[in-house]
């Protein structure tokens, strides 16, 4: 301290001068502080810095990896596309090449171009030359032509000719038997174990040998049967229509055909002509099936014969009837239970009036009219058969061929039908058998009925003509289906009241059509078709030269012995109608069925007593 000077001022001095100090240090520490926190600042932006350049250079890696990759893949490719470069720049210069000596080709080419041409005029003005001669040969060809099909017109009449021959040969009334395979119903007991077990009701005993032979085998007796064609329980119904289908042509050749099933109730007589079902679930099928039986099957093949014709020469109409109870009742018309009955006409045709008829242009059309009759058929269930039929049903179809057809202008009516040499399809008079009388008739003829809605002629045992002319000219032939009602045991089917009466008719009236075949197989003078309506009303397709074809229907079972020996015994008789007695050999242990043959009396006798089971 200098000397003199008082102490606290010294002090007073020094603080101050300390305090200076401390505030410039202060001011010091703000200034650094400040710049610190710059230089934070700046550290931080670049961090930020660094930070974004890292991720760029992650980027970049990236790229470049993915470059290096593509690089790896391209370049193979490039040494690719670089040869093909060079190719092309071959080709081009190939291309060039060619270019450049086109000219010098195109020359030659038009000269090549100018000659051809110059020798194809030379040629058409040959050829032209020869044209006419060509003319010539086609005018030449073309009455050869002529002449080729007029002979194979007159060939086809030929054979439809030797057809019929062959089936008049065959015999006009043919009879096949079906024997059909063992169902449950056959079974005697609940126990299906039964079924078809030897000495049980439902043991087969019906057997088929071949396609003709069948027999009756029990442990005490054989006997066997001969048909023209037997059907054995494997064959379906695509096989039977094959054997009925040739009957069809016979149809448009001016013949009646008739095919009818018969058999004991249940044995498949629907089942041959319709098909299986109760007449309740029948349903018209458009398309054919495997199923369906003769009817559907003989309307179609009919509307496909038919096709073959000219347009509108050929027309068919349908009717469907039953004979219930010996009663004629008409399944088309609104009232089924109204009489009809089958009237003779002035002329001596019989037509059943007042009797439906239906024109019909599809198999559709006729099973629809089929169905609508079938819902109104008796039908009720019997101890045998739950749906058994109880009448006759016959669906005709009738064919009406047109006079313009049968005897075209300046036709040789080669394509007209053709039956026996007995008729002249072409002359109207043609249906009136030849004696005086019957022409005297046919000249004075009175005004005809209307139209009959279903005609039937009548005749005599003698042969007669199946078609019947109709006032314009055009003939009508017919075509009758009939699925025979059930022959049956009163005992086994349990009928009773108005079920006995039913089928006290339904045999009645089977005696009836035995006596008829009967009656024609012995040629007797006098046929009894009037017995019963059912006979009376196929009058026109039993004899004569109409066709018959008789399905008979046989179960295969015991239970069914007797009925099977005796539809078997009906149809045996049937068959001998024009064929006489049969003489064919059959295995020695097995037992003729024939006329002469005592056992056989037993089994087929006489007509009367052949019929059906009789109460
Ligand atoms: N060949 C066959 N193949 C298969 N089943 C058949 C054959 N024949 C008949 N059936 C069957 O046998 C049963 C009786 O046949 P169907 O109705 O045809 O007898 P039916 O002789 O017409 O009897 P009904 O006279 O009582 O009317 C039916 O269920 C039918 O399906």
């Amino acid at each position: 301290m200098p000397i003199g000077m008082d102490q606290s001022h010294f002090l007073m001095e020094k603080l101050k001068k300390y305090d200076s100090q401390i505030q410039g240090k202060d001011e010091r520490i703000v200034q650094l502080e400040t710049e610190n926190a710059m230089l934070y600042l700046r550290l931080a932006k670049l961090q930020g810095q660094f930070r974004a350049n890292q991720e760029d250079t992650t980027h970049w890696k990236r790229m470049c990896s993915f470059e290096q990759n593509q690089r790896r893949q391209i370049v193979p490719g490039f040494s690719d596309v670089s040869k093909h470069v060079q190719s092309l720049r071959q080709e081009l210069e190939e291309l060039k090449l060619n270019v450049s000596s086109m000219p010098t080709n195109l020359g030659g080419l038009c000269n090549n171009v100018v000659e051809k041409v110059d020798e194809h005029s030379r040629k058409y003005k040959l050829h032209s030359s020869s044209l006419t001669d060509v003319q010539q040969k086609l005018v030449e060809t073309e009455s050869q032509l002529h002449d080729a099909l007029e002979r194979h017109a007159k060939e086809k009449k030929r054979r439809r000719e030797l057809h019929n021959t062959l089936m008049e040969l065959r015999g006009n009334i043919r009879v096949h038997c079906r024997v059909r395979p063992l169902l449950d119903f056959d079974r005697g007991s609940q126990d299906v174990k039964t079924l078809g077990r030897v000495g049980s009701q439902s043991e087969v005993v019906v057997h088929v040998l071949d396609d003709e032979n069948v027999c009756i085998k029990t442990s005490k007796q054989t006997k066997a049967f001969e048909f023209e064609r037997v059907y054995s329980p494997l064959e379906n119904q695509d096989t039977v229509f094959e054997e009925v289908q040739p009957m069809l042509t016979s149809l448009l050749d001016g013949y009646n055909v008739c095919i009818m099933t018969y058999g004991q109730t249940g044995s498949g007589k629907t089942h041959t002509m319709l098909g299986s079902h109760s007449n309740d679930e029948y349903h018209p099928s458009k398309e054919p099936h495997k199923q369906e039986g003769i009817i559907p099957r003989a309307a179609r093949e009919l509307f496909s014969l038919i096709s073959e014709k000219p347009p509108d020469t050929h027309s068919v109409e349908v009717s469907v009837v039953e004979i219930y109870n010996n009663d004629i009742r008409d399944l088309l018309s609104g009232d089924p239970n109204a009489k009809h009955d089958v009237v003779t006409a002035s002329d001596g045709s019989l037509y059943v009036p007042t009797v439906s008829c239906k024109p019909v242009e599809t198999v559709y059309d006729v099973m629809c009219s089929v169905q609508h009759g079938l819902q109104m058929r008796s039908e009720s269930p019997t101890l045998v058969h739950e749906h058994s039929s109880r009448s006759h049903l016959i669906v005709t179809l009738t064919l009406t061929t047109q006079a313009n057809y049968l005897n075209p202008v300046g036709s040789s009516g080669a394509e007209s039908p053709a039956p026996s040499s007995a008729r002249s399809p072409i002359d109207p008079t043609f249906a009136v058998p030849s004696t005086p009388t019957k022409d005297k008739q046919r000249r004075q003829l009175p005004p005809q009925p209307p139209p009959p809605s279903f005609s039937i002629r009548s005749r005599s045992p003698s042969p007669i003509r199946s078609m019947t002319p109709t006032l314009s000219g055009a003939i009508k032939t017919k075509l009758q289906l009939v699925d025979l009602a059930g022959s049956e045991c009163v005992g086994m089917s349990g009928a009773t009241g108005d079920r006995l009466r039913e089928t006290s008719n339904i045999n009645k009236s089977l005696s009836a059509l035995a006596d008829v075949l009967g009656a024609l197989a012995e040629h007797r003078s006098h046929v009894p078709y009037r017995n019963s309506r059912v006979t009376h009303l196929l009058q026109d397709s039993i004899g004569g030269d109409a066709k018959l074809l008789v399905v008979a229907c046989v179960s295969p079972a015991k239970r069914y012995l007797t009925e099977s020996l005796q539809c078997l015994g009906f149809s045996q008789r049937a068959r001998q109608v024009q064929r006489g007695p049969i003489k064919r050999k059959l295995p020695p242990a097995v037992e003729k069925i024939g006329p002469g043959d005592s056992t056989n009396r037993s089994a087929s006798p006489r007509p009367r007593s052949a019929g059906p089971l009789r109460q």
